[in-house]
């Protein structure tokens, strides 16, 4: 297992490659994520967003590049890939709750059977986290019972009690109702507050522009154009994002032919 400095980013993105077949989606990333800080990456479908969140926690094998998270090669071929996944949490634009479990086994499972905790301390640290999600009244019903805002706020409990050194989010309110996004954004702000790093995929411009100390604008599997979020969102410098920002910010907008 290869290490560097104490000082390194939180999360460092080193020539990340990744086809599917003859696809090639992602040409060579570089990223990288200081403890602390949020990242947003932001693009159009099919760019290789959630690719690239999806190859820094291993659930894809990237075919060429490192990923190291404080630190760890998550990337070397000799590393405890269970005990590197660990480190990053993540959570999904479709929740991925268990449905036959109820909410404070769905934040329990993981933690008793991966993190060995015993019953009573899995069962506290579940509600710590349901609590600060605003949840914890939740704890006894099944997923299906629950709004989406609900289940993808209980995903994020779930994904925190793991005691994650890094949160990914792939598009985390994509699949909810507008009046509930606001909701799940909040509980986002709120993590980043408290000094959670986090490495968002969003469609959420204001959020962006708010809560993200960096921007990374994706087009064709490269990183176009990065920067602070008020910069890249604001004043783009790339053609490529300017046309992308003026489809996503004024979805009426038809670019000249
Ligand atoms: N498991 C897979 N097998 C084959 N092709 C894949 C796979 N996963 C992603 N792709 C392809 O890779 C490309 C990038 O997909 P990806 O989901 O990373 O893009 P994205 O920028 O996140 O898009 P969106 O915003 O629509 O979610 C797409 O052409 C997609 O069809």
């Amino acid at each position: 297992m290869s290490t560097v400095s104490p000082a390194a980013p939180a999360v460092e993105i080193v020539g990340l490659r990744k086809s599917f077949g003859d696809l090639l989606v992602l040409k060579g990333i570089d990223a990288t994520v200081e403890p602390g800080e949020v990242v947003c990456v932001i693009g159009p479908s099919g760019s290789g967003k959630s690719t690239l969140l999806r190859c820094v926690n291993l659930l894809e094998q990237p075919d060429d590049g490192k990923v190291i998270v404080n630190g760890v090669e998550l990337t070397d071929p000799d590393v405890d890939i269970d005990a590197a996944r660990r480190r990053v949490g993540m959570v999904f634009q479709q929740f991925n709750l268990f449905p036959h479990l109820t909410v404070l086994d769905n934040l329990t499972i993981a933690q008793r059977k991966v993190l060995r905790r015993g019953k009573a301390e899995a069962d506290a640290v579940a509600f710590e986290n349901l609590e600060k999600v605003g949840v914890a009244d939740k704890a006894r019903v099944f997923p299906a019972k629950l709004s989406g805002g609900q289940q993808q706020r209980v995903a994020i409990a779930r994904a925190l009690s793991m005691n994650p050194q890094v949160m990914l989010f792939d598009e985390p309110t994509s699949a909810l109702d507008p009046e509930l996004v606001g909701d799940v954004l909040g509980v986002m702000r709120k993590l980043a507050d408290e000094g959670m790093t986090m490495l968002v995929v969003t469609h959420e411009m204001q959020f962006a522009r708010e809560v993200a100390d960096k921007v990374l604008f994706m087009d064709g599997g490269v990183v176009v154009e990065e920067g602070p979020a008020a910069q890249v969102i604001s004043d783009p410098r790339h053609e490529r994002t300017k046309t992308f920002l003026r489809r996503v910010l004024d979805p009426t907008h038809q670019d000249p032919t």
